[in-house]
């Protein structure tokens, strides 16, 4: 799987946790063993992993350190780099996980959007949305700061079996909207990822702006 940062580390470190224990007093759910499971990030800031905005920092500090994934399970960036040298690291680095395949396929992309509709740090009307060769690429000019990222494109976020959006807060029921039920010629990020499956799970205050549920049309 692949993990977004901003808001979901909080959340993923503040329920995963308690699952994983309930779930280990149960007797099948072998499946959901985490060392089974190899952790990357669909975004990552270029920081040192000790910067409070380094997300796979954050993740190891709140969620891995207390749940069993060995350590060589979670894939990091190498944030010492230069962000283009970076990012071909990273393409290095996920490939390995995925030897002999052209493009790397995820089980599960956990991402988050922001207000303006991005995902990962794919912007709006950024060139980074026509990517597509490069499976990882960098970014300089983050809107979002910190500015210095790198971002798994298009291609490889549509090539995932699954991909979860998490979306929470009235700051995101005006593009929650627009993603879910506009019919905008130019989509927003968001909207662009549309790997086989895709499910949103969103707080009543960041859907409140939806149609009702019956008559939604939903990609
Ligand atoms: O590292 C990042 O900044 C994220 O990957 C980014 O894409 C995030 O998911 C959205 O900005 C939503 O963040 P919030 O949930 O904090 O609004």
């Amino acid at each position: 799987m692949a993990l977004s940062g901003g808001g979901l580390v909080r959340l993923l470190s503040e329920e995963l946790p308690a699952q994983a224990r309930l779930q280990a007093s149960g007797p099948a759910l072998a499946g959901a063993a985490w060392e089974h499971w190899l952790v990357g990030f669909c975004d990552e800031r270029l920081v040192p992993f000790e910067d409070p905005e380094s997300t796979c920092g954050l993740y190891r500090k709140q969620l891995l350190s207390k749940i069993s994934i060995p350590n060589n399970h979670v894939v990091a960036i190498n944030p010492t780099l230069p962000v283009e040298e970076a990012a071909k690291d990273y393409a290095v680095r996920l490939r390995e996980l995925f030897p002999g395949d052209n493009m790397p396929v995820f089980d599960l992309l956990i991402l988050g959007m922001g207000p303006d509709g991005h995902t990962c740090s794919l912007f709006p009307d950024h060139p980074l949305l026509k990517e597509q060769t490069q499976i990882i690429a960098p970014i300089s000019n983050s809107p979002k700061p910190p500015p210095r990222r790198i971002t798994m494109t298009l291609p490889l976020l549509n090539a995932a079996r699954s991909a979860v959006f998490v979306v929470t807060g009235d700051s995101k029921a005006t593009v929650l909207k627009e993603v879910l039920e506009g019919k905008s010629a130019n989509p927003l990020p968001a909207g662009l990822v549309q790997p086989a499956e895709v499910n949103w799970f969103v707080d009543q205050a960041s859907a409140s702006k939806l149609s009702s549920p019956g008559d939604q049309d939903l990609p």
